[in-house]
C-alpha cells in the first residue's frame, strides 16, 4: 500500500513550513485519472448487479465522478489560507465569538456512506478576528474529506488554535451517520455528540458551561 502512496501536503508549503506545530498532512494517494475513476464507477455498478450500458446508467460514471469531485473537494483545500485574513478593528473586542448551527454534510472513512449534521465553533480572540463565513469554509475543507466525527472535530479546533492563537477554541459537533441508519445495525436518528476544548475552554469548566449554555439556549 505504500508504494501506491505519495506523501502530498493538502496544505501550501509555506503555511505548513511556518509553524513547528503544524499537524501532520493528510497523504494522498497518488491521483488516477477521470477515466480511471469513471471505470471503477462502472466496475461498481456491475458488482451491484446493474448494467452500466444501459441507458439511465450511460452517463452515471461522470455524474459520479463530477459529484465526487465536489464532495471530497476538501483533499484540495488549505484550511490554514482560509483564515489568514484577521480583522483587528474591532473596538478591542475579546469576549466570545460563538458560530452555531453549521450544518455540513461528510462521509465516514469507513463505510464512504454520508454522515451530516451541525457544527458549533467558539473562539476568544486575542488580536482581532476572523470573518464568520471563514469558520464555516473552515468545517466544509474538513467535511469534504473522508472522515470521523472525532477527527474532523479535532481538526477544527487545531486549525483555529494554530492560526489564531485565540485565548480558547471549542467546537462541538453533532451529527447522524447514515451507516448506523440505513445498514449494519440499522438505528435511525441516533445522534453522536463530540466535543474539543483548547485553551480557557480546557482548563475552565465554567467556560465549557458557558459554550454549552450559548450553543443549547434557543430563545
Ligand atoms: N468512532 C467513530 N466510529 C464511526 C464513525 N463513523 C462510523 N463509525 C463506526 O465505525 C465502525 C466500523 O466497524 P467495523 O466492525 O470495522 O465495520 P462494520 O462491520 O461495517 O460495522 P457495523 O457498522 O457495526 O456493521 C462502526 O461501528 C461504525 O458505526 C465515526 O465518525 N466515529
Ligand atoms: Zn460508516
Amino acid at each position: 500500500m505504500d508504494a501506491v502512496l505519495k506523501s502530498l501536503s493538502v496544505r501550501a508549503p509555506e503555511a505548513a513550513d511556518k509553524r513547528s506545530d503544524a499537524p501532520r498532512p493528510v497523504r494522498l494517494a497518488e491521483r488516477p485519472t477521470r477515466q480511471e475513476a469513471e471505470a471503477a464507477v462502472r466496475t461498481l455498478l456491475r458488482w451491484a448487479g446493474d448494467d452500466p450500458d444501459r441507458e439511465g446508467l450511460l452517463e452515471t460514471p461522470q455524474r459520479v465522478v463530477k459529484a465526487y469531485e465536489q464532495i471530497f473537494g476538501g483533499y484540495r483545500q488549505d484550511a490554514d489560507a482560509i483564515l489568514d485574513r484577521v480583522f483587528e478593528e474591532v473596538e478591542g473586542y475579546s469576549d466570545i465569538v460563538l458560530v452555531r448551527d453549521i450544518p455540513f454534510h461528510s462521509h465516514c472513512e469507513h463505510h464512504m456512506v454520508p454522515f451530516m449534521g451541525h457544527a458549533h465553533i467558539a473562539y476568544y480572540p486575542r488580536r482581532g478576528v476572523v470573518g464568520l463565513s471563514k469558520l464555516a469554509r473552515v468545517v466544509d475543507t474538513f467535511a469534504r474529506r473522508l472522515q470521523t466525527q472525532e477527527t474532523m472535530t479535532a481538526q477544527i479546533a487545531e486549525v483555529i488554535d494554530s492560526v489564531l492563537h485565540p485565548r480558547g477554541v471549542a467546537v462541538m459537533v453533532e451529527a447522524e451517520h447514515l451507516c448506523m441508519a440505513m445498514r449494519g445495525v440499522q438505528k435511525s436518528g441516533v445522534s453522536t455528540i463530540t466535543t474539543q476544548f483548547t485553551g480557557v475552554f480546557k482548563q475552565d469548566p465554567t467556560e465549557q458551561v458557558r459554550f454549552l449554555t450559548l450553543v443549547r439556549d434557543r430563545r
